[in-house]
């Protein structure tokens, strides 16, 4: 079976032998808040004084604007060659009507496709000091350390066909129809649950498999899937909870959960609202991994067009994913926990961004905040 060869590297798993010379760095910042914030995480990658080679490279509105493709080529093949992405964000209102093809955010869709990035792993923790930046009680969410793994390239995002097209039947035949496809081929469930068990047996033993078997095939295939594989885990304690329950549970008792293993779009939103319980989307970092931990690095909120270009953007949940970076794809265990380190300093010393603030803490804008964490380092 091919998922045998998954050479991922799960938390706590010292990483693989990786010659350690001149590491290549694709460094994609894209559009909004994207620049704001890589500039910080490539910052605080200087400042470990490892030999980093950074390339950046043009993606998403930036990409469409400099050369006509919301990917071009020329970035696509940096990111093939690269040891290791780390990305920012794509999107801008301005593209909202360009054909979708050439929209922003196909770049994001378009790295996952084409680098395999099919295991998007999106850690919610509450840092202590964040407790009452929460939006749940502290004693509801005091020591939240929860883990989303979400499946990237398959589900409604890459189904086919899909467009526009005239309604086939029903009460609406005949009238404009926009249409997607929801699809998961049973390799896809199996590789990324095997990813989920063997996260869930280093953690918590116990995995919440997250889906709407109670009305779509796709999910009924997903948790059959689920069940199959759970066999090679009897140590693992698998449930299922439908999406709209998962959601509800996850505002209501957070840390009855541990692991969650779901699809593609239903990790997106449920990422999401996770995010607000460890503060802000701000502070939500995520690795994006193929079958041999190359991986893409990215925050996992967009590019926040509502506050870009003006600094106050909270870069931590990008330096936080360099240090994810480090981990996963390059077997620089020690350089992440020093980044990880920095960062619960400089929020101990009571330091915030605007998303993050609390009265009685000291307000900095995005490049203060870079500041701190290289003085921390
Ligand atoms: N991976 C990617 O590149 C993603 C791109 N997008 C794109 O981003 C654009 C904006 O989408 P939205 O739905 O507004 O989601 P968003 O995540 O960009 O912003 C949602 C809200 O969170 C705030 N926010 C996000 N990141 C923040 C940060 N680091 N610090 C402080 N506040 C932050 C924003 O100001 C906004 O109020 C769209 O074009 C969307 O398609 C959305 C999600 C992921
Ligand atoms: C373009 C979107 C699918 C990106 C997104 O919202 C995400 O990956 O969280
Ligand atoms: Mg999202």
């Amino acid at each position: 079976m091919f998922y045998k060869y998954i050479k991922t590297v799960l938390p706590d798993e010292g990483g693989t032998p990786y010659e350690r010379k001149d590491v290549k760095i694709a460094m994609l910042p894209g559009d909004g808040i994207g620049p704001e914030i890589l500039n910080e995480a490539a910052r605080v990658l200087n400042a470990l004084d490892e030999k980093f080679e950074m390339e950046w490279a043009d993606v998403g509105g930036a990409g469409y604007a400099a050369h006509g493709h919301p990917l071009p080529e020329g970035t696509l093949k940096l990111a093939k060659e690269a040891d290791a992405i780390l990305f920012g964000a794509v999107g801008d209102f301005k593209y909202d009507t360009l054909e979708r093809s050439l929209r922003p955010e196909q770049a994001i869709l378009g790295l996952r496709k084409n680098l395999k990035l099919f295991a998007n792993l999106r850690p919610a923790i509450l840092y202590p000091e964040l407790a009452g930046a929460s939006t749940l009680k502290p004693e509801v969410v005091s020591g939240l350390d929860l883990l989303i793994v979400r499946e990237l390239t398959g589900d409604i995002y890459f189904g086919q066909p899909r467009g526009h097209r005239s309604a086939p039947d029903g009460a609406f035949e005949g009238a404009r129809e926009g249409f997607d496809t929801m699809r998961y081929a049973e390799p896809e469930i199996r590789r990324i649950a095997h990813i989920a068990f063997q996260t869930a047996k280093k953690r918590g033993k116990r995995l919440t498999s997250v889906d709407k078997a109670n009305v779509l095939e796709t999910s009924q295939l997903w948790r059959e899937i689920m069940i199959d594989v759970s066999r090679e885990y009897p140590d693992v304690k698998l449930d299922h909870m439908y999406v709209d329950n998962a959601a509800m549970q996850l505002v209501r008792a957070p840390k009855e959960l541990d692991v969650i293993v779901t699809g593609n779009m239903f990790g997106d939103i449920l990422s999401d609202a996770a995010a607000m319980l460890t503060g802000s989307i701000g502070m939500l970092p995520s690795a994006s991994l193929d079958e041999d931990n190359k991986g893409l690095y990215e925050p996992s909120h967009g590019s926040a067009p509502d506050i870009a270009g003006k600094g106050i953007a909270n870069p931590l949940a990008q330096i936080l994913s360099a240090a994810m970076m480090l981990r996963y794809s390059l077997n620089m265990g020690e350089q992440a926990d020093r980044i990880e380190k920095a960062v619960k300093k400089v929020l101990a010393d009571g330091l915030r961004t605007g998303d993050i603030y609390e009265e009685g803490t000291k307000r900095v804008g995005t490049k203060e905040m870079g500041d701190a964490v290289v003085a921390a380092l």
